[in-house]
């Protein structure tokens, strides 16, 4: 392997990026002392590109060690219309959750959200009830739904947003060398992850990079996400065959808490005494179990997530108090703590005067930001003896935070396609589909039934009322209920009571 083909990089393709153009078909391998996770081996080359594998491929045809810096030579040349990789067409998905895109909307979706079982898990023997369940719950729960998206202009801008994140993001892979395709996979409404799948299948993506738009691992967002992945990919002959790599989750990246810092001092500015604003995260919350019994790594990175955005901040001398909440529950059940509400009354109760709002578990404004946190929590905050209220907007597309984006992407192509191999450093950041089940396995040990987070549990079925018998009873009474809210008769029509809910 002649050294002086490093001499060919173009200054854009960094250490880290780990791909390198070369001029003939060589082999090495390039190894880092320091960081195992850096260390790759060029495996296929070709023409003009070499093409890197982790470290752990059996197929080596030639070994070199060299260490990975020095592969660097700044030598400034523009590659910026020769592809990167051969004939492979590298493709992102970009999973997120979806939103209601009109009133009419809110129904059917909030139908597929309480129909996945990683948001209502019920005990197997009963896990036919699940769409009638979903049914149910979706119908009562819908009219409050309406309510805030009605009040955010009559739907979700989560669609708009992410499409225009996958813009920006597929524009600075292009900028960095690598023309990749950016696809949008939603799990609850359009564009259904199905969808973009086919559209991936009908434009010949041969390496798949998946990254889900949550920067904190969850069992019921991330999770659910891939769980479905991996369930659309066994049964397709296509997909098994074709490489890919998943991102899990990326919180802990620079660019993305040098973003989140940014928007954070920016907004502090806004204040007039800065340094005594508290700053305040807001998490989206998940049933306590999902953590305590299932073992859902979210809340250990959530509070991981803060401490690297406020370890930033100190380096940029700001040293304000803080403290992280969790929002948005729904149901009876427990879910984290503390709670934002709660939290907010209580710092009011201690004098707290200015507060600063910063959604942390999300990358797009929301209904959880735009009303719940703009509006409700707002209110609560001036009532509960706060005057200076300020919100951090959501990173949107940000361009710190989308070339970090890009980055991740870059990074993890050299694993497209390794990920058979066992490799241990290797799964801590970067997961194969096929091995999504072995994920969720390390968090969400025996699949458990999840103490369901949802409005019918109000009725009676918590904690306490653990026995079977219990349970039996409640899902006839929900039966029933469903029968009712589904042909429009039976005694609670009777007493006038379920049109209520229409
Ligand atoms: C990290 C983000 C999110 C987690 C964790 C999460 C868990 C979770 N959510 C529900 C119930 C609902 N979520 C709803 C909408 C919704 N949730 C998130 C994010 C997380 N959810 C987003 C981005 C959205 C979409 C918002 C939009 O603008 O459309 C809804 C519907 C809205 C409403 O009625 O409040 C429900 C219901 C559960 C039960 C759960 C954990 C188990
Ligand atoms: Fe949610």
């Amino acid at each position: 392997m002649p050294h002086s083909c490093f001499s060919l990089l173009p200054q854009a393709i960094r250490t880290s990026q780990k791909m390198y153009r070369c001029s003939g078909g060589h082999v090495v391998e390039a190894s880092s002392n320091t960081n195992p996770l850096k260390s790759y081996v060029v495996r296929k080359s070709t023409p003009g590109w070499l093409e890197t594998q982790p470290l752990v491929s059996e197929k080596l045809l030639y070994r070199r060690l060299l260490p990975v810096e020095a592969l660097v030579t700044p030598t400034v040349q523009d590659f910026s219309d020769t592809p990167l990789i051969g004939d492979d067409k590298i493709g992102v998905l970009l999973l997120n959750l979806g939103g209601p895109e009109t009133l009419e909307d809110v129904q059917p979706f909030l139908f597929n959200l309480f129909a996945d079982p990683d948001i209502i898990r019920l005990p197997r023997l009963f896990s036919f009830l699940q769409k009638p369940l979903a049914k149910f719950v979706s119908v009562l729960r819908a009219p409050k739904s309406k309510e805030g998206y009605a009040s955010i202009g009559g739907g979700s801008p989560l669609r708009r947003i992410t499409d225009a994140q996958a813009e920006e993001l597929r524009k600075s892979l292009w900028e960095k060398n690598v023309p990749a395709r950016v696809y949008v996979g939603m799990r609850y409404w359009h564009p259904f992850t199905e969808e973009a799948i086919e559209q991936i299948k009908r434009d010949g993506i041969t390496k798949l990079v998946v990254l889900p738009l949550y920067p904190q691992f969850s069992i019921s967002t991330s999770g659910s996400s891939l769980r479905l992945l991996e369930s659309i990919f066994r049964e397709d002959e296509y997909l098994v065959n074709m490489q890919h790599t998943v991102i899990p989750s990326w919180y802990q990246r620079e660019g993305y808490i040098n973003a989140m810092a940014n928007l954070i001092e920016k907004e502090l500015q806004g204040f007039d005494c800065p340094e005594k604003v508290m700053i305040f995260f807001s998490a989206h919350g998940v049933p306590l179990a999902y953590v305590e019994e299932a073992g859902d790594p979210y809340k250990a990175e959530m509070e991981e997530c803060v401490e690297l955005i406020m370890e930033e901040l100190e380096k940029r001398k700001i040293t304000n108090g803080y403290t992280l909440a969790y929002q948005s529950r729904v149901g009876p059940v427990e879910w984290l703590k503390p709670y934002t509400d709660e939290t907010i009354v209580e710092l009011g109760k201690k004098g707290v005067k200015s507060l600063l709002a910063v959604p942390i578990s999300f990358v797009s404004e929301h209904i959880e930001t735009l009303e719940e946190i703009d509006v409700e929590y707002k209110e609560l905050a001036l009532k509960s003896g706060i005057e200076k209220w300020g919100r951090v907007p959501a990173l949107g597309t940000e361009p710190t935070f989308i070339s970090d984006l890009a980055d991740a992407v870059i990074e993890s192509l050299p694993y497209v396609g390794a990920m058979a191999v066992s490799n241990l450093e290797a799964r801590q950041s970067l997961v194969p589909l096929g091995s999504v089940e072995e994920l969720l396995a390390a968090y969400d040990t025996q699949r458990r039934e999840l103490p369901p987070p949802v409005i019918v549990w109000e009725w009676g079925w918590t904690k306490s009322a653990e026995t079977w018998n219990g349970r039996a009873a409640m899902l006839a009474v929900l039966l029933m209920l469903f029968l009712e809210v589904t042909t429009g008769e039976g005694f609670l029509h009777q007493w006038g009571i379920l049109p209520l809910f229409r």
